[in-house]
Parts: C-alpha cells; structure tokens; sequence
C-alpha cells in the first residue's frame, strides 16, 4: 500500500481570528484643514517645496474625508471583520493642546458608528506621525512635555470614543518617525541629527507610556503599541556581520520594544550612537513600562546586513541575486515573517500579537475594461505572509489578527502616490475605487477563516 498522501494541511485560522485591512489618516482622508483642523508637520512638509517626490502632498489623496461613508460600504463588500485608522491629531485639537475642535470629533466619531452599523470592528491608532504642527513649533518630540500634550489628546478620544473603539494604539512605529524624521531627515519634520534622533525616540516612548497610563484612567478596554519590525540575517559567517546584525537588530526591533516591554534599552544602543546617547532618568522607564493588551507588528520585509559605513549603524543591506523585490525595494521574505514572530514570544513571552500592517506596492496595470485590475504578485505576497503566520501560529505564538497594507492606494508619505499598496484601486483624477484581484481573493480568505489561501 502507498503511503497515505500528506494530508493537506489545515491553514484555517483560529476562530475569531480578526481580518482586515489598514490605513492612516494622513494617506487617505485629504482636506487636512477642513472644519477648523489645525496643519501638520505633514501638511507643512509637504508644502516645502523638494520634500516630497512631484511636490505630493495629502490636500486630497483619496478624498477619505469626505468620501468614508462609501469607504465603509466597500470594507462591508468586501467582508472586513476590522478596519485599523488613524485619528488625525490636529483635527481634535487644532494648536494640539487644550481647545478642542467638535467638528474634528465628530468626524472620527460618524465613522466609528458606520463601521460598527456594518459589523466592522475599529482599530484605532491615536499617532501616524502627523504631528500638530502648533506642537513642533514647541518642540515637538524634542520636548518632554510632549508626554503630558499626548496623554491629554488620548483621554479626549478615550472619552469620546472608548467602548465603541474597544482596541487602541498608542503609536505606529516610532522606528520610522525618529529614524526618517529626527535621524536621515526624509520624512516630516525632516531633522538631520544623531543627537536629536535618540531623544525623539526616547520622549516618543515616555509619550507611549503617558497616554497608556491614562487609558487606565479612562477606558475600559484594550491598549497596545505598533512597530515596524525585520528581522536582521548576517551575509556571512564573518564577525564583522554579526557585529553588524547585532547593531541592526538592536536599533529596529529592540530600541523600542524593549523599554516599552522590559524596561530597558539594549546595550548596542549607545554603541551605535556614542556620545549622542544621553544618560536617562532612572524613572522614565517606569512611565514607557507600561502594561500593555497586545503588541501590533507591521512586517514588510528582511534584510541581509553585514558590516558597512552606513550613519551611525555602520551596516550595509545586501541585495540577494536570486531574491523578488517590490517597487519600494523591499525583498520578499515570508519566512522572516515567522522567525521574527517567533523571537518576539521567546524575547518578550506570550503578549498577544495583531500583524497591523502587511503588504506590498507593486506595478499594479491599470484598470482594464472589464473593471478589473491584475495584480498577482500581490496575492503571492499576501498568501505566503498568511501562511508564514499560520506556521508562527503552529508554533504556539498569538497572534489574533492580520491587517492588510492598505486599504486603498494611497499618499506613500514622500514618495507621493507613485506607490500603490492598496487592495483596492485608486483613480485619482476620478476618486473612483476599483477592488484589485487581490481585493477579491482576499474576501474569499476571510469568508472562508484562511482555508482558501
Ligand atoms: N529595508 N527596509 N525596510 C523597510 C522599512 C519599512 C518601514 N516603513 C514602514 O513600515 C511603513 C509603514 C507605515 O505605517 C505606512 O504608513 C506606510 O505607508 C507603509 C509602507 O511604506 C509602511
């Protein structure tokens, strides 16, 4: 008799397993000073002429603001069980402190009961790095009052929002914010400084730490914090690329997940940034430790490091010859996926873990006649990350829900909108949403938990 053929294998997910998709406010919604909103650092940035790729800039993008009714009526056509946003600060609190702008609220507030009207449960970032522009006049994530000015923005959503919103987010990856906008200076407020960027970072995560304290205060439900996390694999079996993975690994993965979860930052931290790395107060790290409900991770990508003159890391990426790379550059890497998922519960334990952000921009053709738009390589993509989380998950790791990146095509920060992420088509000359073929797959994972990867 022949053996028994493999069974195939069950990829159906947990029950309750919560499949959506993800966005942020400054990529989406447009109209950034309508109804008394104050600028951002972002509609500053943009408007400085240079910044952005083509002069970009999000006084549209896809026009959220005042189409997210429809927007909704699409997740619930697609099947969405949850919808990760962000709130765009200076729409709640216009100079970023004290007055409060209702309209702004209300907003977020219309939103919230249309998704809930369509069985569609928020998930709800309160910072995607659109800082108030009234507050970097003061500062901004230089000043250590900006834990105090954080920590009054969340208790005003907390009030307005909590138990409608039942899952919060402090920050989306403070990596990107310090190391784009304090450290290399592409992204807002475009600050280049090595003595800048470590305090940015460390005042982002007593920010964290302040507006988690005062969920505790106010609401009633769940808390947690999003990185963007890679993992780091040496080009060779040199010391010098080990040495390198090591800075590497301790500048992205740990810089912030290990004074948020431990209480501590990881020693390689001053070696990276010298006499740029202050000395910081003992009780700091008892505001950033804060209990959390879970952890979000967004997972684009790998990267091969060995030693190299980068600033300050001193690190070099190696592209690999035979790797699949996407239009942002990145390798397509699904098992780094799974070997980042399971250092994180042998690092940090058993916190429950949402992948918030996972996607890819690739050369997405345009919408063809019959209303359709091909694009195969992001159904690859999405398909092996699922089942690169399905294997996390046979290995005991918690994860309780995935968020595809994006939505909708959308404003790529400084790169304009010559990169579309999105599930769901943009035309924006025309605002009209085209679901792509990975939009259509992807309703039928859900409906089916997984099984039809
Ligand atoms: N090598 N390499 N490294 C890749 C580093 C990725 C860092 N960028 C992100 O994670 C951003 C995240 C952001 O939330 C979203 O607002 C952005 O639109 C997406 C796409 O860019 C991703």
């Amino acid at each position: 008799m022949p053996d028994s053929p493999t069974p195939a294998r069950d990829l159906r997910f947990p029950d309750g397993f919560l499949w959506g998709a993800a966005t942020a406010a400054h990529q989406i919604e447009g109209s950034p000073l309508a109804d008394g909103a104050g600028p951002s650092i972002w509609t500053r940035f943009a408007h400085t002429p240079g910044m952005t790729l083509n002069g970009d800039t999000g006084d549209v993008a896809c026009d959220h603001y005042g189409r997210w009714k429809q927007d909704v009526a699409l997740m619930r056509e697609l099947g969405l069980k949850a919808y990760r946003f962000s709130v765009s600060w200076s729409r709640i609190h216009p100079e970023g402190t004290g007055r409060v702008n209702q309209a702004g609220l209300d907003f977020y507030s219309r939103l919230v009961d249309e998704l809930l009207a369509n069985d569609i449960e928020p998930l709800l970032t309160l910072f995607h790095w659109d800082l108030p522009a009234a507050l970097d006049d003061r500062g901004g994530w230089l000043n250590r009052d900006c834990a105090d000015w954080f920590a009054e923005y969340g208790s005003t959503l907390y009030r307005a929002l909590d138990g409608r919103v039942k899952k919060w987010a402090t920050i989306n990856e403070p990596w990107v914010v310090t190391d784009g906008g304090y450290l290399h200076g592409a992204l807002a407020p475009g600050h280049r400084s090595r003595y800048e960027a470590p305090i940015a970072a460390h005042n982002l995560m007593r920010a964290h730490g302040a507006a988690v304290q005062a969920y505790r205060a106010e609401g009633r439900h769940e808390i947690g914090l999003v990185v963007n996390i890679e993992p780091k694999y040496p080009a060779s079996d040199s010391a010098e690329d080990a040495a390198a993975v090591r800075r590497a690994h301790a500048y992205m993965n740990e810089q912030f997940l290990h004074p948020a979860l431990l209480g501590h930052y990881p020693p390689e931290l001053k070696e990276i940034f010298g006499d740029a790395w202050p000395d910081w107060p003992a009780e700091d790290f008892a505001l950033i430790r804060q209990p959390l409900d879970f952890v979000g991770i967004n997972y684009y990508t790998r990267s091969v490091t060995a030693a190299g003159d980068s600033y300050p890391l001193k690190t070099a990426v190696v592209r690999q010859p035979l790797g699949t790379y996407t239009e942002t550059g990145w390798e397509v890497f699904p098992q780094g996926l799974t070997d980042l998922l399971l250092w994180f519960k042998d690092t940090y334990g058993d916190l429950p873990v949402y992948i918030t952000e996972n996607g890819a921009a690739f050369f997405d053709p345009a919408v063809a006649d019959e209303g359709r738009v091909r694009d195969p390589l992001r159904i690859d993509y999405l398909r092996k990350h699922l089942t690169a989380i399905r294997d996390a998950i046979d290995a005991g790791v918690d994860i309780r829900g995935y968020m595809a990146w994006s939505l909708l095509d959308n404003l790529e920060w400084s790169l304009g909108y010559s990169k579309r992420f999105g599930i769901v088509h943009v035309n924006y000359g025309t605002q009209e949403r085209t679901p792509k073929d990975s939009a259509r797959w992807y309703s039928k994972v859900i409906a089916s938990n997984g099984r039809t990867l």
